[in-house]
């Protein structure tokens, strides 16, 4: 059952890709940050919130472009290339899924929580994840099995079990639909009403995320975010102690996801939050779960 359906899974280890990776997420840093107090021009994408520019594109072009020269068979799920149209495919070949700027309505403000989410697949499954926060300087990465580092040094949720001692973290996506904002302020309220001790929202999931895995934060919940915003955080939430769940297993293509530092707290959340109707990323069926709780 666990033999590597395909021959490139025998190579156990991909640290090579990791570093590689890495190296690649400072060199974007560098570009995000250059453009960051310059004027932008924006461009508008699924709503008047989902925004790109220029440098997300240029940035995204780059890192794909460079990966691609050393490894030309891999595959890739880029957030602007499929806004141009590229499929949306997850396969079992090796695969970067890219963010190349999550949180660009913070980039277009100046909030400086911007950050480049790199993730990599083979067999469908997450081997590593980088997530990069350009301004605050924080570099977090994991590997699958070997733990999860900011800047280097290790990182271990909170372990809180008690929803009433927790801060949450979540966001208001870009939806402006009316479904989709009573559902998530719904969502807050029935929250705060438990309570919990805070709510929070960065503007960047993969940042957002990342807190479960430092301990700051002892929850995450998003509906309707991409694969592209989470699938780095989420390993590194998993290899940081966490659990990353939905209704049952986590699905990176569901846009849904619950990370939580013990799987009592996920339970709670997935009993207090409901979701909205989200068109699958890609694979399964449709999206269902018409306000049904996550
Ligand atoms: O800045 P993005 O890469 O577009 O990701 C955003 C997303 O677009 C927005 O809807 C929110 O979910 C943010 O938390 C994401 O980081
Ligand atoms: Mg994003
Ligand atoms: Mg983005």
């Amino acid at each position: 059952l666990h033999a590597p359906r395909t021959p490139h899974a025998a190579m156990a280890d991909w640290t090579d890709c990791l570093d590689f990776g890495i190296s690649l997420a400072k060199q974007a840093s560098e570009a995000v940050l250059t453009a960051f107090n310059r004027q932008k021009e924006v461009k508008l994408k699924s709503s008047p919130a989902d925004l790109v520019t220029e440098t997300d594109q240029r940035v995204e072009k780059m890192l794909i472009s460079a990966i691609r020269k050393r490894y030309p068979q891999h595959r890739f799920i880029g957030e602007e290339s499929v806004a141009a149209g590229e499929p949306l495919e997850l396969t079992d070949r090796p695969t970067w899924i890219i963010d190349p700027i999550d949180g660009t309505v913070n980039f277009v403000h100046r909030f400086p929580f911007v950050a480049i989410s790199i993730a990599f697949t083979v067999n469908k499954q997450t081997e590593f994840g980088i997530v990069y926060s350009c301004v605050e300087d924080k570099l977090f990465h994991a590997q699958r099995g070997r733990g999860a580092f900011l800047n280097g040094e290790p990182l271990h949720v909170s372990g809180q079990e008690d929803i009433s001692r927790c801060v949450v973290v979540t966001e208001i996506g870009a939806e402006r639909d009316d479904l989709a904002l009573s559902t998530l302020t719904s969502n807050i309220f029935r929250l705060l009403k438990l309570p919990v001790h805070g709510v929070r929202a960065l503007g960047t999931a993969a940042v957002d995320m990342c807190q479960v895995a430092t301990g700051g934060a002892d929850a995450y919940y998003h509906i309707g975010m991409h694969c592209w915003d989470i699938a780095a955080s989420a390993i590194i939430v998993k290899e940081a102690g966490g659990v990353v769940t939905d209704t049952d297993e986590f699905d990176m293509m569901s846009r849904r996801v619950i990370a939580a530092s013990s799987s009592s707290v996920a339970n709670r959340i997935s009993q207090v939050v409901r979701a909205f109707p989200c068109r699958r990323d890609c694979g399964g069926a449709p999206g269902a779960n018409g306000g049904a709780a996550l």
